[in-house]
């Protein structure tokens, strides 16, 4: 029987780039090669004398035979043939250098592209990674930068030159004979209708196969990095046939898109020689009637090919110039994104964080009209626990993402000791915070470089120290290189109940002012949860603290807790206090006792 295909829903909004015309992307693309202006005018200084000297072959290959014609002399030969070695030669040193300068200039136009990409994406706020498939993301970083700078190096500098070729041969036609240079242009208006056309045609498919790709890599990295929930529904069809049909419609928009571009190639090829054989008809009848001779006429053919060579050339890599825009469509889109999250300008670094922490009526909405917290006032008092708990979906992280403003509330005000967090640099805020999340992040790096993460300054005996307290140094010890084994992606390799180990030690040697731990203690053993609490409430000693709980056995010791429903806080106070309320969090508590007697029993 045929297995059913879950078919996946490809979020092919996400990341669409707004559409810019594509003489502005290219100008845009083209500002980061200008702005070397003394190596480009270097570059076009050598590519100006270089092609004046390449130029200057056929016509004194013209002058030399219009010689010949008349005398023959040996010692004209020698000179026409010496001069047009000189011009070789003089041609080929001038483009060399300008080769070799162009090559650095492009470099480092790719290098400031790729650099301001990952920069902008380090500074813009959650809000934007909320919205934007990672893997898409990703693909813009690695496939899209890749794809311009295919361009760059390969298009980019052969345009230029070929420009400058075409605004000469164009003077020296002209020069030479202005009736055949009006031939050998007649048929540059079908040049630019079939370029013209051809772009129009093949550039939203472009866009469509780059956008295909972004998808593939974007599905690639989530298939991959949730592998093992694939294997363990037994998905892996289901992964292969979501990923041929993206693929399936990456490989056709290809097709299409590099067949439309490639057309132009045997059409400029027929079109050029359409040209030359005009030029010749025309030159015969001038050369009959006396109003050119044999030479110029020569030279003019040598000419019309190279008039065509410039146009050819930016037909033969039509293909890479639209795939390189499209790209860069979607590269600007993320660079123009700005950061939801901004600091005044006349924010100032937060003091020393003592822990005074005030709510002060907070609205919040993630998605403008759909409120999430309405009306949120509580206050923490230095030092203090507060515990958060509530059914799934009330508002517990939102709370703590609002403390650290990875968001920015609707109305209200959130106030640590006395100053407002819209106030204060937000970097200056963070780093006084430390945050231990439910689901661990280790990076593919050695134990020693995960903890000294959280402060680069740190002392190796400083992050042994704090492993030691967050009672990690001894499966540390046990590990193939003890402090220098490196943890594969994520800590894979290590369990869970050791990555959260890890997280707290590398929030020890950060050493915030304020503690947030959001179900820190789930998903291990009971002997590992005695380790990874005892570890906790070494961190949180003399820090206010807040701690998102499920399980109210962890929070039972706390100073206050804020018990949370559909956004609100509906009851706060001690353990003590909110049992004897016989309320919400009575019953929660209850019913969660009974599962652990039930269970027991
Ligand atoms: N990034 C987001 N964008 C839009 N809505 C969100 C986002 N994160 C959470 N929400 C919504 O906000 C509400 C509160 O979510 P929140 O994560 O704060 O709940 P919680 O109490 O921490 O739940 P849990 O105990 O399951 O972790 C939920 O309805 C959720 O769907």
């Amino acid at each position: 029987m045929n297995k059913p295909f879950l078919h996946r829903q490809i979020n092919s909004k996400a990341g669409k780039p707004p559409q810019e015309s594509a003489g502005k992307v290219f100008a845009r693309l083209l500002g980061y090669v200008t702005r070397y202006v003394g190596q480009i005018l270097l570059v076009i200084l050598l590519l100006l004398v270089g092609t004046a000297l390449n130029l200057l072959i056929p016509y004194f290959l013209g002058e030399g035979l219009n010689n010949l014609s008349s005398s023959l002399n040996l010692k004209l030969l020698l000179h026409t043939v010496i001069l047009m070695t000189i011009a070789a030669i003089g041609s080929w040193a001038a483009l060399f250098l300008q080769g070799l300068i162009i090559a650095k200039v492009l470099q480092r136009a790719l290098y400031n592209l790729r650099r301001d990409l990952f920069e902008h994406i380090q500074s813009l706020s959650i809000n934007f990674f909320d919205r934007q498939p990672i893997g898409e993301l990703m693909s813009s970083v690695t496939n899209d930068a890749e794809v311009i700078a295919t361009f760059f190096r390969g298009n980019l500098n052969m345009l230029l030159s070929e420009s400058i070729n075409l605004i000469f041969i164009v003077i020296a036609m002209f020069w030479l004979n202005w009736r055949l240079a009006i031939t050998a242009m007649l048929i540059s208006p079908l040049f630019m209708a079939l370029l013209g056309f051809i772009s129009r045609v093949s550039g939203p498919i472009f866009d469509n196969l780059q956008q295909n790709i972004g998808e593939l890599n974007g599905l690639m990295e989530e298939t991959v990095s949730g592998e093992k929930v694939v294997i363990a529904y037994g998905q892996q069809l289901e992964a292969v046939y979501n990923f041929q049909q993206i693929s399936f419609a990456a490989m056709e928009a290809g097709i299409k898109a590099r067949f439309i571009a490639l057309l132009s190639r045997p059409v400029t090829l027929v079109l050029t020689n359409l040209d030359v054989a005009l030029v010749a008809l025309v030159g015969g009848l001038l050369v009959l009637n006396n109003q050119a001779d044999v030479g110029i006429v020569a030279t003019f053919l040598q000419y019309t090919r190279q008039f065509a060579i410039p146009i050819t050339s930016v037909a033969n890599s039509l293909d890479s110039l639209l795939a390189s825009i499209s790209s860069a469509e979607r590269v600007f889109a993320i660079l123009d994104e700005k950061p939801a999250i901004v600091d005044k300008p006349n924010a100032f670094p937060m003091p020393p964080i003592q822990g005074h922490v005030v709510f002060k009526d907070v609205d919040f909405s993630y998605v403008q009209g759909r409120p999430i917290l309405k009306q949120n006032s509580f206050e923490a008092l230095p030092g203090q626990k507060i515990g958060l708990c509530g059914p799934t979906g009330a508002g517990k992280s939102t709370i703590i993402n609002l403390i650290t403003r990875y968001y920015d509330i609707d109305k209200g005000d959130i106030i640590i000791d006395g100053h407002s967090i819209y106030d204060v640099q937000q970097d200056s805020l963070r780093r006084q915070i430390g945050i231990v999340l439910q689901e661990p992040f280790l990076f593919s790096d050695t134990v020693m470089n995960n903890l000294r993460y959280a402060r680069l300054d740190a002392t190796d005996e400083e992050c042994i120290t704090a492993a030691k307290q967050a009672n990690a140094h001894e499966f540390i010890l046990r590990l193939p290189n003890s402090y220098n084994t490196v943890l594969t992606e994520r800590g894979g390799n290590l369990s869970q109940g050791q990555r959260q180990l890890l997280t707290i030690a590398r929030m020890m040697v950060a050493n915030p002012r304020m503690v947030i731990l959001d179900e820190a203690t789930s998903n291990v053993d009971t002997r590992t949860e005695e380790r990874i609490q005892q570890a906790l409430n070494r961190l949180m000693q003399g820090r206010t603290s807040f701690v998102i709980a499920h399980r109210l056995s962890t929070i039972r010791d706390a100073d206050r807790i804020l018990v949370i429903k559909a956004g609100e806080i509906i009851e706060t106070g001690t353990h003590e206090e909110l049992m004897a309320q016989h309320e919400f969090y009575y019953d929660l508590y209850m019913s969660q006792f009974k599962g652990k007697v039930a269970a027991i029993a």
